[in-house]
């Protein structure tokens, strides 16, 4: 069976998750789309060119792309996953139990690509045989929706996080991604690829409520080096912050946790939305979030079982102590005040770094990557105009399942 190992968040990526985004998308309609959290409605044929891209880009300069539904169509092969799938999508709770029944049965009986279209696209009120009806014979949603589509799968990089021998599969923040991460379960339980595989399960595998201890992938940034950076943000909880810390010190993956704080609103929801790694002493921020003054901490294991917090001077420092270097080299978003706001919320500074110095980018963000030039730093444009409204770059959609340390 392959390794799935992450050592950094620099070192030659080797094999990435990625989502093509599907059915889901065409879901999106100008009234639903905030709720799903995206900020406009989408040319789906366009951004599923512009996917394909993005792949393509990765397969040429060597890196295996892995893509969920092919995952997750495999996974539905094992028939104790299907059960276990249908029965967290399509839960009685939700449905009422004489209708969820019918809708498994149903859904039972399709091909396992198409269940999972559905199990991300979600299934509407049209889609289902008339016959199969509630006992008020009503759709038991208000929406036409049976069950929700799950547009933003295609933010891999979220719902799961490969973190040094282990995984974290995620508990997310809003409800409208709650489920995705049913179908990282799955795959990370029953895929042949993963299923008994020698790999840690840090946090988020328990059938329970997580409750306030949540947490998200583009939060989390693998140093390298025994250190991870952790946004403590909207998406990720201290709660959330503190699980995975502990798990990863009990398992002996980390010596240090460097938490940022970051303000609480939509246009940094992630740590990578402001700031990305880009060669071993390099990163990419947006200073009007990232910097000196963001509070910041390094959490270290205490030897009993709990954890040491101490507060860090500035960023900057606790990134030097992360990675081992003197001096850390940071790289703005280009372009005056505006242009530089303007392009960080199209994801200039969620970059993908594919080895040490070189970067999958927007090639919208020209002020930006041109700044990436000058540095040395080389950059790999994909086209993002449509992809780009769902707020997010090459980074978080894509999700390493194997990389090379520092
Ligand atoms: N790691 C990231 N920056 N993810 C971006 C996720 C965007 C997605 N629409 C959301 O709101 O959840």
């Amino acid at each position: 069976m392959k390794r799935h190992y992450v050592g950094s968040e620099i070192g030659t990526l080797r094999s990435v998750l990625l989502h093509r985004p599907n059915l889901s998308l065409q879901r999106l309609t100008p009234e639903n789309c905030q709720d799903l959290l995206f900020d406009d409605v989408l040319d789906v044929e366009r951004a599923g060119k512009e996917h394909d891209r993005f792949a393509g880009v990765l397969r040429e300069q060597g890196v295996e792309v892995l893509l969920l539904s092919d995952l997750l169509t495999r996974t539905l092969d094992v028939p104790e996953a299907k059960r276990w799938l249908l029965q967290q999508q399509i839960s009685d709770h939700r449905l009422g139990p004489g209708f969820a029944s019918d809708i498994r049965d149903w859904l039972g009986q399709m091909s396992h690509r198409e269940l999972a279209r559905h199990l991300t696209g979600g299934l509407t009120r049209d889609e289902v045989p008339p016959e199969i009806s509630s006992i008020t014979g009503r759709s038991s949603q208000p929406d036409d929706f049976i069950t929700r589509p799950l547009p933003n799968h295609l933010f891999t990089r979220d719902t799961s996080c490969w973190i040094y021998q282990g995984v974290s599969i995620n508990p997310m923040a809003k409800i409208a991604r709650q489920r995705e991460t049913h179908n990282l379960r799955a795959i990370y339980r029953w895929h042949p690829a993963f299923a008994g595989g020698d790999f840690i399960k840090y946090y988020g595998d328990e059938d329970r409520n997580y409750d306030h201890a949540t947490l998200e992938g583009g939060d989390v940034l693998v140093a390298g080096r025994g250190s991870v950076l952790i946004g403590l943000s909207e998406r990720t909880t201290a709660q959330g912050i503190e699980f995975l810390a502990l798990s990863l010190f009990r398992h002996h993956q980390a010596k240090r946790v460097v938490v940022m704080e970051l303000p609480r609103q939509r246009s940094c929801m992630h740590l990578d939305t402001v700031m990305t790694h880009l060669d071993i002493d390099t990163f990419s921020i947006y200073p009007q979030i990232i910097n000196t003054e963001m509070p910041c901490w390094i959490l270290t294991p205490d030897g009993k079982g709990g954890l040491i917090r101490t507060a860090e001077k500035n960023y900057l420092t606790a990134l030097e102590q992360a990675l081992e270097i003197d001096q850390v080299r940071v790289i703005t978003t280009g372009g005056d005040r505006f242009e530089a706001e303007r392009e960080q919320w199209n994801d200039a500074n969620n970059v993908l770094t594919l080895r040490p110095g070189v970067v999958v980018s927007y090639e919208r963000n020209l002020r930006t990557n041109e700044k990436y030039d000058q540095a040395g730093i080389t950059v790999l444009p994909i086209a993002g105009d449509e992809l780009g409204r769902g707020r997010g770059g090459a980074r978080c959609m894509s999700c390493p399942l194997e990389r090379d340390g520092i």
